[in-house]
């Protein structure tokens, strides 16, 4: 793995860390893991089995078996659970809430940890998630923490939401993205933090083009 390079892009919710890091592994022909992905395919496996939220074992268990797929087209990333394409119903609020509450077990997490790290292949590797830089990659060369305000990022989802014919409340949307920085940055395992060694980018001001270059930048392409 050492002589394999991964660019890890941690932050929040709706930073723009998928956009950003599917563009740079479609730019350089890498592997992409969308880490976040693989929770809440987990808690909407979870859902389609019946598994109760409080029943840790069965998560695990559920954890160490899952069944998934992921295909990176031109435009979008395809998710298959079990063989049933489930790309848009993993993307809802509901499915994002409910993949950090179950990101917040460490034996959940500990099943999932090997699975993320097979992803690493030639010619290299873009990931994106809370804890790419600072668990589950560590060694990585590039690292790099993308935030933005969250009313900032509550508008980005209320646009995407209104692209797909959704209609949402923008203020519920800036209180449901608070509540998950916080789970997701107060949990007691891999917490959503900058890795030491990473950049630190704020694309509040900055649109997706602006922040590519940067990103770009800081990795020499
Ligand atoms: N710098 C930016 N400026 C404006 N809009 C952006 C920017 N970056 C991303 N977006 C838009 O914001 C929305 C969320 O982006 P994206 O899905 O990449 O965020 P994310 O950090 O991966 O979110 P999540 O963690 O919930 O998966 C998308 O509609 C995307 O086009
Ligand atoms: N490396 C990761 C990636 C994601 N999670 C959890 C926490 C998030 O709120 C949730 C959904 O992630 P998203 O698709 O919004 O990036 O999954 C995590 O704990 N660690």
């Amino acid at each position: 793995m050492a002589d394999i390079p991964v660019l890890t892009i941690d932050g929040p919710s709706g930073s723009g860390k998928g956009t950003i890091a599917q563009m740079i592994a479609r730019e350089l022909g890498w592997h992409y893991l969308d880490s976040g992905a693989i929770y809440r395919v987990l808690a909407f496996a979870s859902l389609k089995h019946q598994i109760p939220a409080l029943d840790e074992n069965s998560l695990v268990q559920l954890a160490q078996t899952l069944d998934l797929q992921f295909h990176l087209d031109d435009d979008r990333l395809n998710v298959l659970l079990e063989g049933e394409e489930v790309s848009q119903q993993i993307r809802t609020e509901k499915a994002g809430n409910a993949a950090s509450k179950v990101a917040a077990i460490p034996a959940v997490r500990a099943a999932l940890l090997q699975r993320q790290r097979d992803f690493c292949q030639q010619p290299g590797l873009v990931t994106d998630g809370r804890d790419m830089g600072t668990v589950v990659f560590p060694d990585a060369q590039f690292k790099v923490f993308l935030t933005a305000s969250a009313e900032e990022r509550a508008l980005r989802r209320y646009k995407q939401l209104k692209e797909k014919g959704i209609e949402s409340n923008l203020s519920d949307l800036i209180t449901e993205i608070s509540e998950r920085d916080k789970r997701d940055s107060e949990r007691k395992v891999a917490p959503l933090l900058p890795a030491t060694d990473a950049l630190i980018l704020d694309s509040t001001e900055l649109g997706i083009a602006a922040v590519y270059e940067k990103v770009c930048s800081y990795c020499a392409i």
